[in-house]
């Protein structure tokens, strides 16, 4: 087996596991990328059926990594390793299990993989016993929010930033968060929900492996890369209603035509995207956006309308009349930029665009606010050591020194988005083919699923294993105490000595007493005891404390 070969290695400091990082993390990430609701590409979203299976395969995984599963409240996949004298702060490692419709196979999946592979590495070779932390892998169940256009379901639930609210949002076929998990046996409840919280002092960090899903790795033609930080995102919904109406008798001038009206709305998005400062150089919300938030986010804003429907959709009607519930014509926009403020501006520019647009066109427009989250930062900490882990990794497998491992910003969302309220984040990005993700396109080279795998273990060895080093810092902290002791010992008795001498000098009454030379604590205490304390003088009343403080050490 894998774990044979490698243990019988020769140089098992200096092996690069291939077995287990790259061939059977490839051939794992090949088996879940076939794991799907959909026959022909793969689609797998919260809690489906597909989902379900997909958990129990990462589970199996998990458990020949040594780790202890479970799945919890939401459907979030966990495997944790517990070792013996381990603090009780675990570091936490993820990605999500959910896809996206016709999606690729590494996105999210990556993540768990290479985490469990790194894991399975520290186990075989008998290393996951000197871990000073626990540390757990999570799958999380929901970061695209394909099913209720939610995102980040899983991960906002263990940082204790999802709203109750959420078990009660439906999807297309009316089934509610809290429906589909009761279908799969989970009882979560607005009462226990926040049960699934983890408590901020039990964790140490959230480390975090995920394609690029851009073109940059792949342009500087490295596998790896750090993430500095995440671009904030909102999700709109937004729904146009008009008249609807026959296709050949009514006059285009007398059309209330809220199709017509969407395609103006999103051609004024990609303009407004496209060349912001043309829109929001001075009214931004509350006159909050100044030339810094202008330039970033001019640098970073991306908008885009991705899904689109329309009632009754037939070929001769004009869509519009509301004979039934169902949106008219309705679409969804994705705005994202680093700049959280320059994203406000956007949307407070977007919506004065639609009323002018909608107005003009005499249709109503409603705008929904789906969902919203900030942009982040990564941890300087984490990032540096995650930096180091890169290039070690990097060094190991190509022998080739590549200077500085490049950091990035994203623009895609991830769950470390939603862990960043419950702990500190690190990311690193993996080079995929093209940049293209989102896509059954999307590819990741061997090597580099190789790579990843790779610097997760280096990142683990280095930072989270008792070394050599921490095991001479605990013996000299010992030695240290105990010599520490021993002075104050030696302190506290000549301390007693130089007091006993004074007391002897400046007592009258008992002097007698206090020069005997075989004078011991009890003695003295029953000579100054009572009425013979009053004969102390000058000293006395030092003595008196010194007295008490015997008290204390008896
Ligand atoms: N890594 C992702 O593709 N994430 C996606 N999902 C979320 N929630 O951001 C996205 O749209 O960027």
């Amino acid at each position: 087996t894998a774990s044979s070969a490698l243990l019988s290695d020769d140089g098992l400091k200096n092996d690069l596991f291939p077995e287990i990082l790259r061939d059977e993390a490839v051939a794992r990430l090949y088996e879940l990328g076939k794991v799907s609701d959909a026959d022909g590409y793969l689609e797998r979203t919260f809690l489906s059926p597909a989902s379900i299976r997909a958990g129990n395969l990462i589970r199996t995984w998990m458990e020949d990594a040594g780790l202890t599963t479970w799945m919890d409240g939401l459907g979030n996949v966990h495997g944790r390793i517990q070792p013996p004298n381990a603090s009780n702060k675990a570091l936490l490692l993820g990605s999500h299990l959910d896809t996206v419709v016709d999606a690729g196979m590494f996105d999210g999946a990556l993540g768990v993989i290479s985490a469990i592979s790194a894991l399975k590495v520290l186990n075989v070779t008998g290393r996951s016993r000197h871990l000073k932390h626990p540390v757990e892998v999570i799958a999380f169940c929901d970061e695209e929010g394909v099913r209720f256009q939610s995102t980040f379901l899983g991960s906002a639930a263990i940082a204790g930033v999802l709203p109750v609210s959420t078990l009660q949002v439906s999807d297309k076929s009316g089934l509610t968060v809290q429906n589909v998990l009761k279908e799969n046996l989970i009882d979560t409840t607005e009462e226990n929900l926040s049960q699934l919280k983890y408590e901020a002092d039990s964790v140490l960090g959230y480390v975090e492996v995920h394609i690029e899903q851009g073109p940059v790795l792949e342009a500087v033609g490295l596998p790896l890369a750090v993430v500095k930080g995440i671009a904030g995102q909102t999700r709109i919904k937004l729904t146009v209603r008009g008249s609807q109406g026959h296709a050949g008798t009514v006059p285009m001038s007398m059309r209330q035509d809220p199709m017509v009206a969407a395609a103006e709305l999103i051609v004024s998005l990609e303009s407004l995207c496209k060349r912001p400062q043309d829109y929001i150089s001075s009214n931004g919300p509350d006159g909050q956006c100044n030339a810094f938030s202008i330039k970033s986010i001019a640098g970073s804003l991306v908008c885009t309308v991705g899904e689109i429907s329309t009632w009754p959709s037939a070929s001769n009607v004009i869509p519009g009349q509301a004979s039934t519930q169902i949106p008219l014509v309705s679409f969804t926009i994705d705005i994202r930029t680093i700049d959280d403020i320059g994203r406000e501006a956007i949307i407070y520019e977007l919506s004065n665009q639609m009323d002018t647009i909608c107005d003009r066109r005499s249709v109503s427009c409603i705008m929904e606010r789906k969902h919203d989250a900030n942009a982040v930062s990564c941890d300087a900490g984490l990032n540096s050591q995650l930096k180091s882990a890169a290039y070690a990794a990097i060094k190991r497998m190509t022998g080739e020194d590549i200077g500085d491992v490049p950091v990035l910003m994203s623009g895609a969302g991830h769950d470390a988005m939603a862990m960043s309220h419950l702990t500190k984040i690190g990311m690193l990005f993996v080079r995929c083919r093209g940049g293209i993700s989102h896509s059954p396109e999307e590819h990741v080279l061997e090597d580099d699923v190789w790579a990843a795998g790779l610097a997760i273990h280096a990142f683990l060895d280095t930072n989270l294993l008792y070394s050599i080093r921490d095991g001479l810092q605990g013996v000299s902290k010992l030695l240290s105490t105990l010599t520490n002791s021993i002075i104050l010992i030696l302190v506290l008795s000549s301390l007693v000595e130089i007091r006993l001498r004074l007391c002897r000098v400046f007592s009258s009454d008992s002097e007698e007493l206090l020069e005997d030379d075989s004078l011991n604590f009890s003695d003295f205490s029953s000579v100054f005891h009572g009425d013979s304390v009053q004969y102390l003088t000058g000293f006395g009343d030092q003595c008196r404390d010194w007295f008490n403080v015997q008290d204390l050490i008896r």
